[in-house]
């Protein structure tokens, strides 16, 4: 038993699913709260809340699931993935295909219950990760550029599903920039987290053939692309408190968490050592949920 459950979370990337979940569930607090604060609905719909839960964490893992059918032989090669269960052997690409059709289609149907927009935008994001960034890895960097789109497109799922059947009066021209600006921090995040977990896996990787480094290597320019891209995060992650939805307490924490991340980021460009990178890693494992809850928080104490 302990066995067939360490094999479904290496199969659907457990923590990395969770966390994707988690940022969709935050945003749809917020676009709840935004509702009750119009007077749309009389308060949050919990119900609705965990449909989005169980129905984005099926479609990611079924993602993933797709993901690892389609690397089955190049994840044997890699010493962090050779145990996952097609690779080591313990599950069929029968099997694989199997559970990851009925988790896609279980959790579209889930998705697609709270509106339409959300379960095309689910269906477009499997597709586009596993058959578009997943063949992409092995041809060029730009496969991260391809991969943070669906990457990011769970916070504007989120956000989208708390607003049941999308109706034009209830979709204010406010809600566009929130859903925009809620991809678009996950979306900035994803090159510094990326570029780190690249570069510390650097060797790993190119035993598959993966060459995600910006350069292709692990070099000044990478360094600075890191450095520069957590630059970046620090005024996109102010935009909440610009367009008027998060407040001062998450301006600070963006201001911190950022600051933090692009000084570790600094410390890589200097050094470039193993090391640095892996502080850079761990730093973005913390940096998504830490912003994305203190919106939360900030958007309810506000
Ligand atoms: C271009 C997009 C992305 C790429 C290429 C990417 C790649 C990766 C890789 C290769 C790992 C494994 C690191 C390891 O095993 O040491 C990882 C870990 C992780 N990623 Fe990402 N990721 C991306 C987007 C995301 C997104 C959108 C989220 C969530 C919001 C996320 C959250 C995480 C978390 C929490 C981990 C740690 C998981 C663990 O240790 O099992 N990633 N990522
Ligand atoms: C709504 C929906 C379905 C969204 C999709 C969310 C999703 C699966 C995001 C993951 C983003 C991503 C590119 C991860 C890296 O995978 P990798 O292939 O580089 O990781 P690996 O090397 O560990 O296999």
């Amino acid at each position: 038993m302990k066995q067939v459950i360490s094999d479904f979370s290496k199969l659907v990337k457990f923590r990395l699913s969770f966390t994707v979940v988690f940022s969709a569930s935050i945003s749809f607090l917020i676009g709840q709260k935004m509702q009750v604060g119009r007077g749309n609905i009389p308060s949050i719909d919990w119900g609705n809340w965990l449909i989005l839960i169980a129905g984005g964490f099926l479609v990611t893992a079924s993602a993933n699931c797709f993901n690892e059918i389609i690397e089955k032989d190049l994840d044997k090669l890699m010493t962090r993935t050779k145990d996952r269960p097609m690779p080591a052997g313990r599950m069929t690409t029968g099997q694989g295909l199997i559970l990851g059709v009925f988790m896609a289609f279980l959790g579209t149907w889930l998705l697609g219950k709270l509106n339409l927009e959300t379960g095309l935008l689910s269906v477009f994001s499997i597709l586009l990760y596993a058959f578009a960034y997943t063949p992409l890895k092995r041809k060029s960097p730009i496969a991260v550029f391809v991969g943070a789109i669906p990457g990011a497109l769970p916070p504007l799922i989120g956000y989208l599903a708390a607003f049941g059947s999308l109706k034009a009066e209830m979709f204010h021209e406010i809600d566009y920039y929130i859903a925009g600006i809620l991809f678009l921090i996950q979306f900035v995040w994803q090159f510094p987290h990326f570029w780190a977990i690249a570069w510390v896996l650097d060797d790993d990787y190119k035993k598959a053939g993966f060459r995600l480094l910006p350069t292709k290597k692990r070099d000044k320019t990478t360094a600075l692309l890191t450095f520069l891209s957590t630059l970046v995060l620090i005024p996109v992650s102010l935009m909440p408190t610009f367009y008027g939805f998060g407040g001062y307490y998450i301006a600070g924490l963006s201001i911190i968490g950022g600051l933090i991340f692009s000084w570790l980021a600094l410390k890589l460009l200097l050094n470039r050592e193993l090391v640095d990178a892996k502080r850079v890693m761990f730093c973005s494992f913390f940096y998504i949920p830490a912003v994305q809850l203190g919106l939360l928080l900030n958007f309810i104490a506000k």
